[in-house]
């Protein structure tokens, strides 16, 4: 056992000292200054065969700014999926604070939480005995948010606005290909209109043409919706085309949050293995020649 296996009382959150300058360093746009969630002081342990604890989270503090899109990025097992989890109030933490739009997240009722977070999970996990439709408009219905005529027609507009088609509204899970399950596990995530979408590997098990076409539907709905969303994915080529800041999860905190530059730049062993490796060389080189490739000229 470690020393951080041993202790689980947190010194107390001295506001001033709590963030470091670089960590978590607010997007320089006006528009991104409002606060959506903030984490405070937060620990996260599970009990461990031999009755210690594995200390997953130590003190972490994160602050996700409306409009931006934050990938959390961190080696297998640093917690990134259990403080997603967590700020959807899946989880609750060991001690520590977790607020979205300015409500502590374990005072929401699941009705709150749905209202404020969308939610697409790694699997897309959609219930197999559910039409693509009923799938969609489950979660109006499980908190009766709206009558069921109604519930039905928000969820056909749902199907339309993730790129699929009426005709897809009576097909089944098994039906359905990667892409287009991914499509209706996000129309699932926001029928709620929540202003907060929450992204655990959204292009795993995707084909390459697949992955990008679901990138770029992202792009265009959080531009169009105003959504924030909070992501976490391995993969490099949706890192680099979505991210406007990345947070590194390492040592049992974020040790920095900041636009991918400044990531770049940050001297730790996990950012050069993953970022500065072969794959995320080959990762920029292909953003590079796409971005060249879409402005006119070249410029
Ligand atoms: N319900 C649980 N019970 C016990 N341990 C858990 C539980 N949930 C998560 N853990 C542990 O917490 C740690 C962090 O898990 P998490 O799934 O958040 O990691 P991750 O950063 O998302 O990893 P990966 O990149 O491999 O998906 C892991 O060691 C995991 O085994």
């Amino acid at each position: 056992m470690s020393n951080d296996d041993q202790v689980l009382a947190p010194a107390p959150i001295d506001a001033a000292t709590a963030v470091e300058p670089q960590v978590d360093a607010p997007l320089p746009l006006p528009e991104h200054g409002e606060p959506m969630i903030e984490v405070r002081g937060l620990w996260s342990a599970f009990p461990t065969p031999g009755g210690g604890q594995h200390v997953v989270h130590k003190d972490l503090d994160l602050t996700v700014y409306r409009g931006e899109v934050l990938t959390l990025v961190g080696g297998s097992g640093t917690g990134k999926t259990v403080l997603l989890r967590q700020m959807l109030g899946l989880n609750t933490p060991h001690q520590g604070t977790i607020t979205v739009l300015g409500q502590p997240v374990s005072q929401m009722s699941r009705a709150g939480a749905a209202a404020r977070v969308g939610m697409l999970f790694q699997q897309g996990a959609l219930f197999s005995a559910f039409s693509v439709l009923d799938n969609i408009a489950f979660p109006l219905r499980e908190t009766r948010a709206l009558p069921d005529a109604l519930a039905r027609e928000a969820a056909l507009l749902k199907l339309q606005m993730v790129g699929l088609k009426a005709s897809d509204a009576h097909k089944m899970p098994s039906e359905l290909s990667g892409g287009m399950v991914k499509r209706v596990a996000l129309a699932r995530a926001l029928i709620m209109d929540p202003p907060l979408l929450m992204l655990d590997e959204p292009t795993a098990g995707l084909d390459p043409d697949s992955s990008d076409a679901f990138v770029t539907l992202l792009r265009s709905l959080h531009q169009e919706l105003g959504l924030t969303v909070v992501m976490v994915t391995h993969d490099l080529d949706t890192l680099f085309e979505l991210s406007t800041r990345v947070a590194v999860l390492a040592e049992q905190r974020v040790i920095i949050a900041a636009p991918v530059p400044e990531v770049l730049a940050f001297d730790h062993p996990f950012i050069h293995h993953f970022f500065l490796g072969e794959r995320g060389q080959r990762a920029m080189e292909l953003l590079r020649d796409r971005r060249t490739a879409a402005t006119p000229q070249g410029h």
